[in-house]
């Protein structure tokens, strides 16, 4: 690509010399842009005062005058008012004048200037700086008005390519953002985004200005009022023109919103708390995120994340006593579950992770009141089996491949059609292992090249159970297969070549639903219904795992895990740790809602290499990140197989670890199915250096903890996602004795 050369305008003129104009022509101006500005407004006193301010050179006696010669003409009058100017500057312009405008309605003035100049006139570039503010006028001109604020062109077929440049040069030498969309799409989101609530401030502080206490309203107005109506102080004659020109787009959202208002009105007299409060939840949800809006209810695009690097610097030994997060398995079926289930179900400990969040967005998504978190808390109004509502887009599940394959099963049993996408780690994930059994129970499923995301399930179609013989130990296939025969004709069973987390099949059973497991095969036919329950969501053992490690490879360390999750199908890193000679004591151990919870206290330990037995690899099929930076500390050789799953997680587990760890100096070598590390022994250390995480979360953690044992900083890159999984990770860590700096850059 070649470097624009520098950009500058001769001539300017400005038609119209508010704000809006005059702000653009400063900010020109200012950056040694424009040679000459001449400047029109109709009312002298505006163009007295831009000519004594410096934003323009001359003031013109007429219109032909302020655009004879013009190389770009900027239109910024009124809507109303565009096409009078139109007809009279058209005789007067110079053959190569460019002519753009900054109004909010693109259709009306597309119209103006095919009525003006021609159907397929080229050189008008239809403009609207998404700025501005309720001052108005020459004086509250300001030449930083439109720095990182976007500005969308609405390019026509027939306009000219060099003058759409001139005009998008001339924006971003202002440092706008420049974007294009089309002029229907553009005043269809005006109309919802600007028109709509500038309507609705006016026809308010009109509503309550009529009425007889008025005084005494606008006396205690503040707050609330104030926040909602500020922009009702714009320009009257500009939304005027604004309402007229966009008619049919704002009258469109006006009676969607109309019809909506009705419905929480009638929500509000029915003393039905459970509507109220469903709307009000997704809209502050909504509001809290509403960059990620795209649909009227659904997220459908990904935030763009800020890049996150850790400097784990080296540091002593981790002690205290604390609790990790909320186990992420049993948060994502807690709210699918919970939705599904007859009644209200209250559950505390939930993890506020983005992954787990994105299964609650995705059931707030269809329909399900739910509100929370807060403090781990979450409150859901159950809907039924059969009570979930087409969402209003696809479902974005970010990173999170259990939601994907959990939901898929889910999904296969609705009576609509529902399509999931993810962040670019999910999209590579494969799919095909939930597709293929949902196929043969009869679903319709549909996946991109490869069996990869996006997934989209078709409703409607009838399931009929299956006994399906697992190809893969994961309980993430057995739980989709389980969950759509929840939808399919008769019995659904399930056998695992070795056994997985089975907290599907546990929770299913708090939810009074008749699940039987018999050795490796779990199974359960239709027709039942779930019931609200209440579940504690222990610490999450994943998270745990990466203390469970640093603790063990610093010496001097001795801390206590509280209330982590000990199901046996979970427990593979305390046997492995423990094999390799870590000093692990389980305490107080308990039952809570259906799952066993422990405190667990963990000291440091002189570890030895292994071969890990391949039967504790599902059981801790999370934790090798961490379990590879326990080997690398480990006096000998320490071997893993059967673990082939690990290249198919956020990352290439394995091939990710191993490079880090070879640049920390370690020798490792990946295999098909696992690895081998040499340990450095007792008294080794690890190497500093830059390692990346490839945006895996659990890569990300590992690494941090590493920094236990290195002679210098180990600095991680593309560690955004931890916030996945384990949130507060950072303050934690460093409470405990780690010394992790984070850089965060903006996306
Ligand atoms: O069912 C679950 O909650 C999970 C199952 C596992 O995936 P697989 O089923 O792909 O092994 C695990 O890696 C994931 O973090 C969570
Ligand atoms: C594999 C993981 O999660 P998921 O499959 O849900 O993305 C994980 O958390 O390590």
């Amino acid at each position: 690509m070649s470097a624009e050369t520098p950009f500058f305008i001769p001539r300017l003129s400005i038609i119209g010399l508010g704000l809006i104009g005059c702000s653009w022509a400063k900010g020109l101006r200012v950056r040694g842009c424009v040679g000459e500005v001449l400047g029109y407004d109709r009312n002298l006193d505006s163009m007295q005062e831009a000519l004594n301010s410096g934003i323009i050179d001359r003031i013109s006696s007429d219109l032909a005058a302020a655009v004879a010669g013009a190389d770009l003409v900027i239109i910024s009058v009124p809507i109303l008012a565009v096409r009078q100017v139109l007809q009279e500057i058209a005789p007067h312009l110079a053959a190569h004048a460019v002519i753009t405008d900054v109004g909010s309605v693109k259709g009306s003035v597309a119209d103006d200037v095919a009525a003006v100049f021609g159907a397929d006139f080229p050189r008008f570039v239809l403009g609207h700086p998404i700025a501005g503010s309720e001052r108005s006028g020459v004086s509250a001109a300001d030449e930083n008005l439109y720095v990182r604020h976007k500005v969308i062109i609405t390019p026509q077929p027939h306009t000219d390519k060099t003058a759409l440049r001139l005009v998008r040069r001339a924006w971003r030498a202002v440092e706008a953002d420049v974007e294009s969309m089309d002029v229907v799409h553009h005043d269809e989101v005006l109309a919802a985004t600007s028109h709509l609530p500038h309507l609705m401030a006016y026809s308010l502080v009109d509503t309550l200005a009529n009425t007889h206490e008025n005084k005494e309203i606008f006396n205690y107005a503040a707050g609330g009022f104030r926040d909602f109506t500020r922009i009702a102080a714009s320009s009257p004659v500009m939304w005027r023109d604004i309402f007229s020109a966009n008619k049919t787009q704002i009258l469109k959202t006006l009676d969607l919103f109309t019809h909506d208002l009705h419905f929480l009105r009638a929500a509000i007299e029915a003393d039905d708390t459970t509507t109220v409060m469903g709307v009000l939840t997704r809209a502050k949800v909504a509001r809290d995120h509403f960059s990620k809006i795209l649909a009227r209810r659904a997220y459908v695009e990904p935030m763009k994340t800020a890049s996150v690097t850790y400097i784990a610097s080296p540091s002593g030994a981790l002690t205290g006593t604390f609790r990790v997060p909320g186990d992420k398995s049993i948060s994502h079926r807690s709210i699918m579950l919970g939705s599904l289930a007859e009644g209200t179900t209250e559950v505390t400990g939930f993890l506020e992770g983005e992954d787990s969040l994105a299964t609650l967005q995705a059931f707030r998504d269809m329909g399900v009141v739910i509100e929370g978190p807060h403090r781990g808390r979450v409150t859901i109004h159950g809907v039924g089996l059969h009570g979930l509502q087409p969402p209003p887009g696809p479902l974005y599940l970010g990173n999170s491949g259990t939601s994907m394959r959990l939901l898929a099963g889910l999904m296969a049993g609705q009576t609509f059609d529902v399509e999931m996408s993810g962040d670019a780690s999910l999209s590579k994930r494969p799919m095909g292992r939930v597709a293929d059994p949902l196929k043969r129970m009869g679903a319709v499923v549909d996946t991109a090249d490869g069996g990869r995301p996006p997934i989209k399930v078709h409703g409607a179609g009838k399931l009929t159970g299956i006994h399906y013989d697992l190809p893969m130990a994961s309980a993430q296939v057995k739980s989709c297969v389980l969950l759509a025969g929840l939808y399919a004709e008769g019995e659904t069973s399930v056998t695992e070549p070795a056994p997985t987390r089975d907290h599907t099949e546990r929770m299913l059973k708090g939810f009074g639903y008749d699940v039987q497991v018999n050795g490796n095969t779990v199974t359960l036919r239709s027709g039942g219904k779930l019931t609200a329950t209440n579940i504690d969501v222990p610490a999450d053992i994943s998270s745990a795992a990466f203390f469970m490690v640093g603790a063990s490879i610093a010496e001097g360390s001795d801390i206590t895990l509280e209330h982590v999750g000990m199901n046996p199908t979970r427990d593979g890193i305390i046997n492995i740790l423990r094999a390799m000679g870590g000093n692990i004591e389980v305490l107080n151990p308990r039952e809570v809602g259906g799952e066993p919870v422990a405190d667990i206290r963990i000291r440091s330990a002189r570890l030895k290499g292994i071969h890990i037995p391949e039967d504790q690899v599902p059981l801790a099929i999370d934790e090798f990140p961490a379990l590879f930076i326990a080997a690398a500390c480990a006096e000998g050789e320490t071997i893993l197989t059967g673990a082939e799953e690990l290249r198919v997680k956020e990352s290439d587990r394995i091939q990710v670890m191993i490079d880090g760890l070879t640049t920390l100096g370690v020798q490792a070598e990946g295999t098909a199915d696992g690895a081998i590390i040499q340990g450095l022994g007792h008294s080794g250390l690890l190497g500093g250096g830059e390692v990346i995480s490839h945006g895996d979360h659990r890569i990300a953690m590992s690494f941090a903890m590493a920094s236990l044992r290195a002679s210098s900083a180990i600095t991680i890159l593309d560690c955004a996602n931890v916030a996945t999984s384990f949130p507060g990770f950072v303050d934690l860590a460093n409470n405990a004795g780690l010394e992790l700096d984070v850089l965060t850059t903006k996306a």
